[in-house]
């Protein structure tokens, strides 16, 4: 099992668990807005990161967002096997034809 299979079997357990002792059962929470709320906000500060000059500040910023993702993700009954999905439908398509191909 890799990180992101085990952070999503983590999440899962924190569905209606304490919201006072788990981060993850607070956002479910708080709501679909919420969880979208700080992905928005997550990713704005990878932006900022990658505007800076030093590469390696991305990543724990990057990894703030894909935790914040992978909780929008389960909150809207999904998983990343969706977007494995799809980025696997997508294989082979240019990008200039993805839309199209929707
Ligand atoms: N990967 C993460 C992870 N990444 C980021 N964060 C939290 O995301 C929050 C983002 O920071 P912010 O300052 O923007 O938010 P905040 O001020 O704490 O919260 P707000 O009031 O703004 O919503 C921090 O509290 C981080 O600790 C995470 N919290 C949890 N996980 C994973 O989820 C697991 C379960 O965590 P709990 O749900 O807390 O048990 C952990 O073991 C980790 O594996």
């Amino acid at each position: 099992m890799d990180a992101f299979a085990r952070l999503e079997a983590t999440i899962a357990t924190r569905r209606g668990a304490d919201a006072g002792s788990s981060y993850t059962a607070s956002l479910f929470a708080r709501g679909r807005g919420k969880i979208a709320q700080k992905l928005g906000e997550e990713a704005v500060e990878t932006v900022i990161a990658a505007m800076g000059d030093e590469p390696r500040a991305i990543v724990p910023e990057a990894a703030d967002l894909m935790f914040h993702l992978c909780v929008l993700l389960a909150d809207a009954g999904l998983s990343l096997d969706d977007v494995r999905t799809e980025l696997t439908r997508r294989e082979g398509v240019s990008g200039h034809d993805e839309k199209a191909s929707r």
